[in-house]
């Protein structure tokens, strides 16, 4: 396989998936404990393998396989994610993941259909410069935002900010650099952040990188809840994220950049 580290010329490396396990759509959760969720929303869910936090579930919708993969925390292991499907023949990938509002306003579960991240991790620096802007694909963003639609549940469309420190966004009065990130944050929010996590620069950086198309829906956790610990249901993102799937499949079109 080619520009991937391949086990015994079968599977691969870190998701331990083979060519003919996948087909050209991909949701990715970073908790593999949603997984199977995500999974059940498709026809003939079957669990297909699972190596470190990487757990893959393949159903199909309109007859077309999908593939349902983890990535565990971080730009790390979701860059490697993003690289083992891509060259296994994943063209379109959309991270659905969770995140804190960076935004007074919004409302315990509210959606958010992400146009851009900002990069402030360290993954994608090693892929390109920081100047090089980590956004999704249009016709992903256009799918999950009508189907955001179509699930009546209330969501905003924006760039997020991607980090590597959890810690240092919802408890930055803790860090030695207590006042650069708090100066930081406020700047990302004045800017139009929308929310915060940690998974999505990697995946539309490295997505622009392979000529995939990538997009992202997350699931915000207000202020308040993220400081008294209540969760939001993942029901309506997960089923923006499948809905959306589904447009794009019967739309039948490829990434517009490059073929590979
Ligand atoms: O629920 P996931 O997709 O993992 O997303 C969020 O949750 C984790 C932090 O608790 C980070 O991975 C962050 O991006
Ligand atoms: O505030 C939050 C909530 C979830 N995930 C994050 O990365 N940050």
């Amino acid at each position: 396989m080619k520009g991937i580290r391949m086990n015994n010329q079968t599977s691969a490396h870190h998701l331990h998936l083979r060519a003919d396990d996948v087909g050209r759509y991909a949701l990715l959760p970073g908790n593999p404990d949603q997984v199977a969720s995500i999974a059940a929303l498709l026809d003939d869910p079957e669990f297909v393998v699972r190596n470190r936090e990487f757990e893959t579930w393949r159903g199909t919708l309109d007859g077309e396989t999908v593939i349902v993969t983890s990535t565990g925390v971080g730009g790390p292991s979701t860059a490697l994610a993003v690289e083992e499907l891509a060259a296994l023949g994943v063209d379109t990938m959309i991270r659905v993941g969770v995140s804190g509002s960076m935004r007074p306003d919004i409302v315990n579960g509210e959606l958010a259909v992400l146009t851009a991240a900002i990069r402030d991790e360290g993954t994608t620096r090693q892929y390109l410069p920081v100047e090089f802007p980590a956004i999704a694909d249009i016709d992903v963003v256009l799918a999950l935002r009508d189907a955001a639609d179509r699930a009546g549940v209330p969501y905003r469309c924006g760039p997020a900010h991607t980090k590597d420190s959890y810690y240092g966004e919802t408890e930055p009065e803790r860090m030695p650099l207590a006042a650069t990130l708090t100066e930081r944050f406020e700047a990302w929010r004045r800017g139009g952040a929308v929310c915060s996590e940690m998974e999505t620069a990697a995946v539309f950086i490295v997505g622009s990188v392979l000529k995939v198309r990538t997009g992202a829906v997350v699931l915000m956790w207000s202020q308040d809840a993220i400081d008294d610990g209540t969760a939001p249901s993942g029901d309506p993102l997960f089923a923006t994220a499948v809905d959306a799937v589904r447009t794009l499949i019967g739309a039948n079109t490829r990434p517009a950049v490059g073929a590979r």
